[in-house]
């Protein structure tokens, strides 16, 4: 496709936004579009070693960038990396929790380690990064939080951790929109289908190649890209998007429309539902059988 960015130049001029999950993927690209259009781009995640690299490549174009590690799913950790934030910006204007990510595996063989991993990340961490950026300061100045989530609403084999985790976040998105609002901080979210990003590449090739197979089951034909998410994040932070809040806006070629099944078990229609897809995914689990 080939992404050129639609935005005017100095569209963030003067504004501080948090991008956690930035040392990649899509949180990478958003934040490099976000320093590219003048903000400040604060970057949060668990490896300072990628902040870095991405840090140096904004402040290589030009931009201003600053990282903090962090692990999102931990409350003390979260309260004093937004507190030296503030301290070291004076004011956040925009939050994008984008931080996540999942194992796929069927839900009878998730562990609870393993569930409360996927929600910790995908629900819990969103949560405290946005009341601690809320209540630290943006409750005074009013703001933008763009949450990530996934649409699985109508359930992914696979995914049971994750969806459940996602469906939490959009809910607490409105939520928040609702209660936050009197402030002028406003709360959205950004429902990505399949994207083909970076983080994409941390799944087993099994996996992988299943979801090439889905490209023929979006309606555009295509996966999305890194950037035209980053398109939706940008026009929900900025002013052009000043009475939304509490919506959800999916970026994902209509994947989510209608009623079609788009996630093509192997063994879909087996006596043994799943078995092949268990099998794909962790066949470790099925070393017994040799
Ligand atoms: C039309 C709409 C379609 C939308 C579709 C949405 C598609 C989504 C795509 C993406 O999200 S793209 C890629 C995003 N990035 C990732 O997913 C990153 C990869 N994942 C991870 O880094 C991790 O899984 C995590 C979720 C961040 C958790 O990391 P953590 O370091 O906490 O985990 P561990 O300490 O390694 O493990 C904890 C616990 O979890 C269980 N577990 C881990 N891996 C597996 C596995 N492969 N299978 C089963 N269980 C697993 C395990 O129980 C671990 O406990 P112990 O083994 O230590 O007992
Ligand atoms: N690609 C896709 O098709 C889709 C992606 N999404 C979601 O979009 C978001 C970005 O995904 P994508 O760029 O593809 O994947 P990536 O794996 O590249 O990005 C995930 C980022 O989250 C960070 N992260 C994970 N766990 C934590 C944690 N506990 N604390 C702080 N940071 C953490 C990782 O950095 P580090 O490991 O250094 O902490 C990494 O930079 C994710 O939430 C993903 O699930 C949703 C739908 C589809």
């Amino acid at each position: 496709m080939g992404y050129r960015s639609v935005f005017r130049p100095g569209l963030f001029d003067g504004r501080t936004v948090i991008v956690t999950g930035g040392g990649s993927g899509i949180g990478r690209c958003t934040a490099h579009e976000l320093a590219s259009l003048g903000a400040q781009v604060v970057l949060v995640g668990r490896s300072e070693e990628k902040l870095k690299v991405v840090q140096a490549e904004i402040e290589e174009d030009g931009g201003k960038a600053l990282g903090f590690a962090c692990d999102i799913r931990e409350e003390d950790a979260v309260r004093a990396t937004v507190a030296a934030i503030y301290q070291a910006t004076g004011q956040v204007h925009g939050l994008v929790n984008n931080a996540g990510g999942q194992f796929p595996a069927p839900l009878a063989l998730i562990s609870q380690k393993g569930w409360e991993a996927v929600v910790r990340t995908n629900l819990t961490g969103g949560f405290l990064m946005a009341r601690e950026v809320f209540t630290q300061g943006m409750n005074r100045n009013g703001g933008a939080i763009v949450n990530i989530v996934a649409d699985m609403w109508g359930g992914m084999p696979g995914m049971g951790h994750s969806g459940a985790a996602r469906s939490g976040m959009e809910n607490f998105t409105r939520t928040a929109a609702y209660e936050w609002g009197c402030t002028g901080v406003r709360v959205n979210a950004v429902a990505p289908g399949w994207i083909a990003s970076s983080g994409m590449d941390t799944y087993p090739e099994s996996f992988k190649a299943t979801i090439r197979t889905l490209r023929s089951a979006v309606p555009l034909k295509r996966m999305g890209e890194e950037a035209e998410v980053s398109a939706a994040i940008c026009f929900l932070l900025s002013d052009a998007a000043a009475f939304i809040s509490g919506d959800t806006l999916r970026v994902d070629g209509a994947a989510s429309q209608g009623n079609v099944a788009v996630f093509p078990l192997p063994d879909h229609h087996n006596s043994q539902p799943f078995e092949g897809f268990h099998r794909a995914v962790r066949p470790a689990l099925f070393d017994t059988d040799a």
